[in-house]
């Protein structure tokens, strides 16, 4: 039987190699991974025990790397998901997160012209931007982005949309809220309070700490976004990928503390000076509908993460 070949673009970060490493589980799929380690990395990229992958350099920013691997492989399915990593990398040159358009550009582009059945992209919570109501509900919640990188989100969003409409191309939109995991960059909160508590180290908290997100553990979010791929859920449609448990940044800080056994205190830093999500909540009843299991709870996920070789050398 011939191969289903897949495209991850950003197949190094964190949501795409975690993608990556789950579907090369299944031999009937060939994986092609490109990415341009800007802040991906190798080490997240699936085991050698696997045959049915190869791995790309590829900036899918510039048309001539990305179309000559398209062109060249014909993929059935793309997932998307090669971007600028969170409005924090970009605060000090948010203009430079413009230039994602450009990848989203030729990955539609490059789709349409290679009968690519169905593709995938990463948008974002942040196109909710502050959130006007919570839970923030896919097709009732007005978008309310606030910086350019959640522009180029919603940019996204309505260039997939048109792309249906104009060509045909199937698409799924998953806006991805906080995700958390193993290997993940230590600027996120959960891995970057997890590992200053195993050190003994202050936690720092920016302002009182009455800011709350909700923690999606990535194998949720993994596990949600394949079985949309293989069972056809939401197709030409958006949904949301995240938790709905609501937990303030005192209350995570506290858990962390009480799950590693460690003296780190806590410290409270100025609120960030760059402005801060009060509050971020997805209504998650689509996700989880998909699932067909509970979801991991913070509590589950900090255990996990406690029992991985990132954070438990042997
Ligand atoms: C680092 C990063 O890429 N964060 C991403 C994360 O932002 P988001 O801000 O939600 O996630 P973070 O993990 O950076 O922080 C969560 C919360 O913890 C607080 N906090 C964090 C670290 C710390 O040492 N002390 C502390 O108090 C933050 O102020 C924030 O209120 O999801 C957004 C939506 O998907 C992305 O746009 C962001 O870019």
């Amino acid at each position: 039987m011939e191969q289903t070949k897949i495209l991850i673009t950003g197949g190094a970060g964190n949501v795409g190699g975690a993608l990556a490493r789950r579907l090369v589980e299944n031999p009937n799929y060939f994986v092609v991974i490109a990415d341009n380690l800007s802040t991906g990395s190798r080490e997240k990229l699936p085991s050698k025990e696997y045959a049915n992958w190869s791995f790309v350099t590829c900036d899918v920013n510039d048309y001539r790397d990305i179309s000559e691997l398209m062109m060249a492989y014909k993929f059935d399915y793309v997932f998307h998901y090669a971007a600028v990593v969170g409005v924090k990398r970009t605060q000090d040159n948010p203009i430079m997160v413009l230039n994602d358009i450009d990848g989203i550009k030729n990955v539609l582009n490059l789709s349409k012209n290679t009968s690519v059945k169905r593709a995938f992209f990463s948008s974002s919570s942040e196109v909710y931007g502050e959130p006007v109501e919570l839970p923030q509900h896919e097709e009732t919640t007005p978008l309310n982005s606030r910086v350019p990188y959640a522009v180029v989100k919603n940019v996204g969003e309505a260039f997939f949309r048109s792309f249906k409409k104009s060509y045909g191309l199937d698409f799924t939109i998953f806006r991805f809220f906080n995700t958390y995991g193993p290997n993940q960059s230590k600027d996120f909160v959960v891995s970057k309070f997890l590992s200053l508590a195993l050190q003994n180290k202050d936690i720092t908290i920016y302002g009182d700490g009455t800011q709350t997100r909700t923690f999606c553990y990535v194998d949720d979010n993994v596990d949600a976004c394949v079985k949309i791929f293989e069972e056809e859920h939401e197709m030409n449609d958006v949904i949301n990928i995240g938790g709905a448990d609501e937990i303030t940044i005192l209350d995570l800080a506290k858990l962390v503390i009480r799950k590693t056994n460690s003296s780190s205190k806590i410290i409270h830093l100025p609120p960030l000076p760059e402005g801060d999500m009060s509050r971020r909540m997805p209504d998650n009843s689509k996700m989880k509908r998909i699932l067909g299991r509970p979801m991991i709870s913070i509590e589950e996920g900090i255990e996990k993460m406690l029992a991985h070789p990132e954070f438990k050398p042997e």
